[in-house]
């Protein structure tokens, strides 16, 4: 695996306003290397999707760093972090609110081609990126409406891999998608970006997914990075009692697997108090 650095994102830490306001991410580090799929999993509230959004440039964080291949985006330097925002796409949650659906399919793949081109990379058709996505070339002429919802996932992860990025965020791609095309969808994610040298951010509820598609994964509770490392490692061995609480959820193939009681207050405090383990 190429050691270039995609992202490398340093101490963030991201408010909302509130009386008290809220810290929704409270100095989180992370790196991610080309070619490199990286998870970041953790129960609901815990920070992941306002790690992404700050990621990605939609939200400025309060404080910390953000670097993309070596440049820094300035809060002061727009022109700068508009061309470097070009290189980072975003994949939400419901594809059907993040395609237009009054836009042929085609065309809307043809816009992250022309991102491409505007860079001074190369692209291809969007017939080609169809068929990298499992879809029928001639679908292009189509609608949104005319497909199903992971079709339509795969049209928005075409339409964000021919702008070819350094790097895709991915918040909770697969989790509107029917439980059969989860699995494969998010397959699909990670062989592509690896294939395009880009890094991807991966967000995801479904622990036994990013079991099989993530390289290394971050562990988030309340706003916190818990442990981070190797995916197989930590699942192998989990370290940090949170971790190893988050895993346990996970039911067996067996059918052995336990949800947990509800943490109790106490159980919640430990779980901060004890440093972070990175790997
Ligand atoms: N716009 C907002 N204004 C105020 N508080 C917010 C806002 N967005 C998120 N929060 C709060 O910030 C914390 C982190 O939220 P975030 O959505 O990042 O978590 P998450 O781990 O992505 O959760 P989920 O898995 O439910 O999407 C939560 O306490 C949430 O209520």
């Amino acid at each position: 695996m190429s050691e270039r650095i995609v992202l490398d994102a340093r101490d963030i830490v991201v408010r909302y306003p509130g009386s008290p306001p809220v810290v929704a991410v409270d100095g989180v580090s992370l790196r991610i290397a080309a070619g490199e799929t990286v998870a970041l999993v953790g129960e609901s509230g815990s920070g992941k999707s306002s790690v992404a959004r700050a990621v990605a440039g939609i939200d400025k964080p309060a404080e910390g760093e953000i670097r993309f291949d070596g440049g820094a985006v300035s809060p002061l330097g727009m022109r700068r972090r508009e061309r470097s925002l070009t290189a980072i796409q975003m994949v939400f949650q419901d594809p059907s609110t993040s395609l237009n659906p009054r836009r042929r399919v085609g065309d809307q793949v043809s816009d992250g081609i022309a991102a491409a081109r505007a860079r001074g990379l190369e692209g291809s058709r969007p017939e080609e990126w169809f068929e990298r996505v499992g879809l029928d070339a001639s679908w292009v002429s189509r609608f949104p409406h005319q497909f199903s919802g992971g079709q339509k996932q795969r049209i928005a992860i075409a339409r964000a891999l021919a702008a070819r990025p350094h790097l895709l965020v991915a918040d909770e791609p697969i989790s509107a998608l029917d439980a059969s095309t989860q699995s494969s969808v998010a397959g699909l994610m990670r062989d592509l970006v690896a294939e395009l040298g880009a890094g991807m951010l991966f967000i995801s509820h479904d622990l036994a997914v990013v079991q099989r598609i993530a390289d290394r994964t971050l562990v988030m509770y309340a706003g916190r990075v818990m442990e981070s490392g190797d995916t197989a490692a930590m699942w192998a061995a989990p370290q940090h009692p949170y971790t190893r609480s988050l895993l346990a959820a996970i039911p067996k193939p067996d059918g052995a697997g336990r949800i947990p009681a509800s943490p109790t207050a106490e159980e919640r405090a430990s779980w901060t108090a004890i440093p972070p383990i990175t790997a």
